[in-house]
């Protein structure tokens, strides 16, 4: 086929021509590396030779460090170049490895002939600067996002711009390899995605940049709004979204934003293993990445319980108490450093007793500081006038005299000597006036502990009056974004975005995924940020990327009717889910051992998802050997039968799914087992089997009976394909039924 097929050879073609140029650029940065580096060696082997080291007097100092300046600059220099160099280098290396994946033909204006733009995970231009392949996420790429045959838009600058889209080619390539392409016109057949998902699990989050989707990408390339809340189904790709909306942002942002500007709350260190893999576009660009127990320790408040569960009306009750609050003496701290006491906290309460017609308040504390500053000024003026202290400085070490004055001071009168001593101690106590900026005077747990009836205050708590207290934030933080936002507490959401005042949110989540008590609803979660931020814009994503059209009207049957109804797998219909209800115990387990048995001679891996930890530990010691308990830090295999529980199972994914305890106790019909179940179900890809010992789960009953109901009046939608026939291999166990995609019947 491909050898008679004239597109495929020219498309090979235009390939091995913009391959052969990649290499030649590539060779050529690397040999102006290495030239480069020998000669910036040279150079600075030969200046640093001329630069004679003297501190003997004033003069020779001086002298001495411009020249140390003047070497400095030139090594900054060839910083500068040799950065951008690698950068250039980095970018075609990762070309190297797949130059593109699709290509757009657009027609920009109505006269011109169409141009042809190859569209790759990172950009490049020739020597001439004429782009070679254009980055995913220039604005140009946006036309191949959106989807749209025929008269399209994009966004420059803010600008619309309407181009006719004449053609949309997706490629499959392996370096210079052409293996196939696919021209799509219609959204629904994008053949790169299918061929992209027809695959077995792998542990590894992958790199979705080819394949993002219309939806997908509304977020990805979303207007920089103060709060954009994302609200997805399970297997809608919000993890893989959130990876590239930063990729994205740095992209766009280049010239201004910087990674330690970036801040990534997610609930384990998944990320963190793997953010710099996903996307080689990311470069080294990665953001600071934190559990919500890392940030609170990075604040130095890890010693304290973190807070994240307790009441939010805790905080309201500190929020109206700040209000109405009248500072006492006590309430101050001494200022000291380096074991000295600088100004006593009677002098601190009399700085702030100056300012006591304001309210507590951010301009109370802005006015105190000023006021503390001056103090400290005047206090470490009087320590300079110390005979002790001028003793002190003179008896210095050289190393130690030239890190603070730049030079060995050798005073020739009084004023000399009173003038060096003042620098030494400001050196000194200079941590004084960190302390002093960090609000270190005022016991904000004293003053917590009176607004809230003598209760000590959590790491939360502390965090959220401090704020009040002092309005301070974050200010270097400019994007903060917070994967599975439905397992954070109006707690730990009102700190956020207290702390965060200035920066600007993305918070993902699927509020059927909330797997704990006491977490924050999405209409809860609007409402906090909506106090702090203003606006709060949403988008919704509908489409399962993970599990088969069968599993996805399973577990969307749990969750209610319009939402239901919405939803949709883009996978072509699978295996039905295979229900097991057992009435004893030993049939309960010998149908367990055969779903095991038979799941071993499965492709790809199979995982048990029970409840909790004691049910894990009461199933593994049954099932012995044929099932290999899953930890936190284990790396997934790639093939066999695993044991976790739920918690651990979130956010991952495998082939096959089994719910051993799906019986009633375990799930009644609450809204938190709803959710439990939700979550344990959608971690599926292609199989579930539900295994209950005695009364199946009502939740079970009716999720196949809505899936059945959907496939009914919608058999064309993908979620509503509903439960296929019981694929050949579904042999039931002794006294288990087996019942798939009719009415479950658990045995009496
Ligand atoms: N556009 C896409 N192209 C290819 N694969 C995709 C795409 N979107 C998502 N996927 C795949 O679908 C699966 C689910 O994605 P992801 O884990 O990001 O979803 P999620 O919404 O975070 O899921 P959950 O909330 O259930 O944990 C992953 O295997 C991901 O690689």
């Amino acid at each position: 086929m491909a050898e008679t097929d004239p597109i495929f050879q020219q498309e090979q073609a235009h390939l091995s021509e913009i391959y052969e140029q990649i290499r030649q650029i590539r060779d050529e940065l690397a040999l102006k590396l290495e030239t480069t580096h020998k000669q910036a060696a040279q150079d600075l082997r030969d200046m640093s030779e001329e630069v004679t080291t003297d501190f003997t007097s004033a003069d020779e100092t001086m002298e001495t460090l411009a020249a140390i300046e003047t070497l400095n600059s030139v090594i900054d220099a060839y910083n500068q170049a040799h950065d951008f160099d690698v950068d250039r280098l980095r970018r075609t290396i990762a070309l190297l490895r797949q130059p593109y994946f699709a290509k757009v033909r657009l027609k920009m204006r109505p006269n011109r002939p169409a141009r042809d733009v190859y569209i790759g995970s990172v950009g490049l231009t020739d020597k001439d600067r004429r782009p070679l392949i254009v980055d995913w996420r220039s604005p140009i790429a946006e036309t191949y996002y959106n989807q749209e045959s025929g008269p399209t838009t994009y966004l420059v600058d803010g600008k619309v711009r309407h181009v006719d889209l004449e053609l949309r080619r997706q490629f499959d390539i392996t370096a210079d390899q052409l293996n196939s392409y696919f021209d799509t016109t219609v959204a629904i057949e994008d053949s790169l995605l299918l061929s992209a998902l027809r695959r077995h699990h792998t542990e590894k989050l992958r790199d979705i940049t080819a394949t993002i989707q219309r939806e997908q990408n509304e977020v990805v390339r979303h207007a920089d709004v103060p709060v954009l809340l994302v609200n997805g189904i399970a297997g809608s790709g919000k993890t893989s979204v959130l990876l590239q909306r930063i990729a994205y942002l740095f992209y766009n942002e280049r010239e201004s934003l910087s990674p330690e500007q970036v801040y990534l709350f997610t609930p384990n260190d998944v990320f963190k293993r793997y953010i710099d893999t996903v996307l080689p576009s990311l470069g080294e660009s990665n953001p600071q990445t934190f559990t919500w127990r890392e940030f609170v320790a990075s604040l130095g408040l890890k010693d304290r319980a973190d807070g994240a569960a307790g009441s939010s009306d805790r905080l309201r009750q500190l929020d109206a108490g700040v209000g109405a609050l009248a500072l006492e003496p006590e309430d101050f701290r001494e200022v000291s450093a380096d074991g000295e006491v600088l100004l006593q906290a009677s002098q601190v309460a009399s700085a702030a007793e100056k300012f006591a017609r304001f309210p507590v308040g951010p301009r109370l504390v802005a006015l105190t500081k000023d006021e503390l500053h001056v103090r400290l000024d005047r206090k470490l003026g009087r320590l300079a006038h110390d005979e002790d202290v001028q003793a002190e400085m003179l008896g210095l070490d050289v190393d130690e005299q030239l890190r603070i004055f730049g030079e060995v001071a050798n005073p020739v009168d009084d004023a000399e000597t009173l003038e060096l001593t003042r620098r030494y101690v400001e050196d000194r106590y200079a941590s004084a006036h960190d302390a002093i900026e960090r609000v270190d005077w005022l016991r904000v747990d004293r003053i917590g502990s009176r607004l809230l009836d003598g209760r000590t205050l959590t790491a939360a708590e502390w965090l959220y009056l401090k704020l009040a207290i002092t309005g301070d934030s974050a200010p270097a933080a400019r994007y903060v974004m917070v994967d599975e936002v439905q397992d954070y507490t109006e707690t730990q959401l009102m700190v956020l975005a207290r702390y965060f005042s200035r920066a600007h949110f993305l918070l993902l989540g699927d509020e059927n995924q909330a797997i704990r008590e006491g977490t924050a609803t999405f209409p809860q979660i609007r409402a906090i940020f909506e106090r702090t931020h203003g606006e709060v814009d949403s988008c919704e994503l509908l489409t399962s990327y993970r599990s088969s059209p069968e599993i996805t009207a399973l577990f969307m049957g749990l969750v209610e009717k319009d939402a239901r109804s919405r939803a949709s797998s883009v996978h072509r219909a699978g295996v039905a889910p295979e229900v097991l209800a057992c009435d004893s115990r030993e049939g309960y387990l010998d149908a367990l051992r055969d779903v095991v048995a038979r799941a071993h001679g499965e492709e790809g891996l199979c995982a048990l998802v029970a409840q909790d930890g004691s049910r894990v530990h009461w199933l593994s010691r049954q099932l012995g050997d044929s099932v290999r308990v899953l930890h936190a830090d284990d790396i997934l295999p790639e093939r066999g039968v695993v044991l976790l529980d739920l918690a651990l199972a979130k956010g991952l994914e495998f082939d096959h799914v089994v719910i051993p305890d799906a019986q009633a106790e375990v799930y009644p019909d609450t809204p938190l087992a709803r959710r439990r179940l939700y979550t344990a179900l959608s971690r599926a890809m292609h199989k579930v089997t539900i295994v209950s010992q005695g009364e199946l789960s009502p939740l079970v009953t009716s999720a196949l009976a809505a899936a059945k109901a959907s496939a009914t009046a919608d058999p064309g939608s993908a979620a509503g394909a509903g439960p296929a026939p019981a694929a050949d291999d579904s042999v039931p166990a002794a006294d288990a039924s087996m019942t798939a995609g009719g009415d479950p019947a658990p045995e009496a």
